[in-house]
């Protein structure tokens, strides 16, 4: 036991409760240790195995008789399944239950009729499984002892000792096969009627406690196995979620992707990062050594890179540079998100919170009242469209359509992926006056001129004509009744065959995802994130019959709906 003292220590000032009334094994256990604080249930039970039977305790001494005559010149197996179960109470209790089996083989000496009936005449056999107890006058009738004897006795000491180990070691030093999870049923139990055996059989009456509905089964110790890790990890990632995109927010609004790929070598040290960006050496250094630990830098020595990712996404001038809309984020959803309790708290959106200005229309009043902001917000628009436009244009077989109109197609990004994409098609975007005043800067060199412009408002003014009508990223910020009345517009301009292309992030029909569609969600004004059959609903009381559903696995997925 001295051995065993530093694991079974652990349980020191713990409450232990022997969920058994073995004496056997309230002996095994406090000869080893002092309970202390309620935390703690230790549940087993032990079985006897033979010709595939398990022997139960003995009802009568014919019983006994005809149990110990079968174990009689052969070798039984002796199980002992424990669970240990870690309670922890918070507003509802929690606990984790670890269980284990230990098999012990015994083999019984050619017994005589004589011996025999005179070791159940000795009253012993009576309550306990199998018939015999190894460590009284039982012990007479085995040859021999393969495995952990006192798990025979009822209670594996040695192996609930490592697990005890296991589960109070610091983390890393545990192994997900180190704790079998499968044993949970058949565990021992505060037995009502006084003896609890070893070599005993398990109650079908004792509580099964995986599936009691009131209690949350959850791990309080859960971070010392792998799962419980990986649980943890996920955890801290959430908590740290908001430093992360920061980090990505400051060294991009501070040019540190710019300034490292300006370098003649695309290498540089923190100092010279620190003087380019005109920044602090000590906070600078801690900045890239952030965005290496995100992956976007690396370094080799004291040399600061780009990786491949920020070489993709990060460069302002990049073609799928996602800086403007990490600019958006940063300088709009960024304090909308810091009011999100009150956000929940009303259920309104919170710009006047953030930024000292009502938004009525949120384009009228809160993106276009400033040219920077309504520059930014273009170029937030512009990034995304970039990334995931090719995959909108190509999702669908648009050949037979000659014209499309993309309404609200704000830098035209996603129009000239149309034009792109169908060398049949002509692209008519249409969008806000303010909004086609400022498309020019973001006009591609290679411009096609099958794209034209057209100013106006798609709730009041007249739609241009077209076979095709894209509504990328539109409906999501309307409510119902507005969607209503642009896809009434809509129906009213289309033809029979002709055809709405809805693109959107789809939620998933029961809304459990994906996340970046939900989370957009908590910051939107009057709009409402939908799934693919909400939108092919919308459309279909519109006279739009859905003929199919594309998730492209990009930013955004699309419907093709055609009028009836
Ligand atoms: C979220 S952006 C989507 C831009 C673009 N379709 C895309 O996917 O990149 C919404 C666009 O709808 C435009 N918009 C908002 N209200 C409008 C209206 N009443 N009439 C025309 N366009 C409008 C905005 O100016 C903006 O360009």
């Amino acid at each position: 036991m001295v051995l065993m003292n530093p694991v079974i220590s652990k349980l020191t000032g713990k409450l232990v409760v022997l969920a058994s009334a073995s004496p056997r094994r309230l002996e095994i256990l406090t000869n080893v240790k002092h309970l202390k604080t309620p935390d703690i249930v230790i549940g087993a039970d032990t079985v006897v195995t033979v010709d595939g039977l398990i022997l139960e305790k003995p009802v009568d001494k014919q019983d006994a008789y005809r149990m110990l005559s079968r174990l009689s010149g052969k070798e039984h197996s002796v199980f002992t399944g424990v669970a240990i179960i870690l309670c922890h109470e918070k507003e509802e209790i929690d606990y984790q239950v670890i269980d284990f089996y230990e098999e012990t083989k015994v083999k019984f000496a050619d017994l005589s009729d004589d011996l025999l009936w005179e070791y159940i005449n000795s009253g012993e056999p009576m309550d306990k499984a199998g018939g015999y107890g190894i460590q009284a006058l039982g012990g007479m009738l085995v040859e021999y002892v393969h495995g952990d004897f006192l798990n025979v006795v009822g209670f594996p000491l040695n192996q609930f000792c490592k697990k005890l180990g296991l589960i109070f070691s610091p983390p890393g030093s545990l192994t997900h096969n180190s704790v079998p999870w499968t044993l949970v049923n058949n565990l021992s139990k505060c037995s009502e009627n006084g003896e609890d055996e070893p070599q005993g059989t398990s109650d079908p009456a004792a509580p099964d406690l995986t599936s009691r509905g009131t209690m949350q089964m959850q791990n309080v110790r859960e971070n010392e196995t792998e799962d419980g890790k990986e649980k943890l990890s996920k955890m801290i990632e959430l908590m740290d979620g908001f430093k992360a995109s920061k980090v990505l927010f400051t060294a991009s609004k501070l040019h540190v992707f710019d300034v490292l790929r300006s370098s003649k070598t695309g290498e540089l040290q923190a100092e010279d990062v620190a003087q380019e960006i005109k920044a602090s050496m000590k906070g600078t250094e801690r900045l890239l050594e952030a965005c290496v630990s995100l992956g976007l830098l690396q370094r080799t020595g004291k040399e600061y890179a780009n990786t491949a990712m920020s070489r993709h996404f990060l460069l302002s001038d990049g073609p799928l540079s996602l800086q403007g809309y990490i600019q958006h984020c940063n300088e709009l959803v960024w304090p909308l998100f810091t009011h999100l309790e009150t956000a929940v708290r009303e259920g309104t959106n919170q710009h006047e919170k953030a930024f000292g200005k009502s938004s009525d229309n949120l384009f009228q009043d809160a993106y276009y009242s400033r040219h920077e902001v309504k520059l930014r917000f273009m170029k937030a628009m512009h990034s995304i469209a970039k990334v995931s436009g090719r995959d909108v244009a190509t999702a669908f077989d648009l050949s037979k359509y000659k014209t499309a109109c993309d309404l609200g197609g704000c830098t035209g990004a996603m129009a000239y992926e149309f034009a792109k994409a169908h060398p049949g098609l002509s692209v008519t975007m249409f969008d806000l006056p303010e909004v086609i005043e400022m498309s020019g800067h973001f006009r591609p060199h290679d411009a096609d001129d099958r794209v034209s412009f057209v100013a106006g408002d798609f709730f009041k003014d007249e739609l241009p004509k077209a076979d095709v009508y894209i509504l990328a990223r539109i409906l999501h910020d309307w409510s119902d009744e507005k969607v209503h009345i642009l896809l009434s517009k809509i129906a009213k301009a289309c033809n029979p065959g002709c055809c709405v292309l809805v693109s959107e992030i789809f939620l998933d029909e029961d809304r459990k995802g994906p996340s970046r569609g939900l989370l957009q969600a908590l910051s939107m004004t009057e709009g409402r994130q939908r799934s693919a059959s909400e939108y092919s609903l919308l459309l279909k009381s519109h006279g739009f019959t859905t003929a199919q559903v594309k998730h492209t696995h990009n930013l955004l997925d699309a419907i093709l709906c055609v009028a009836e």
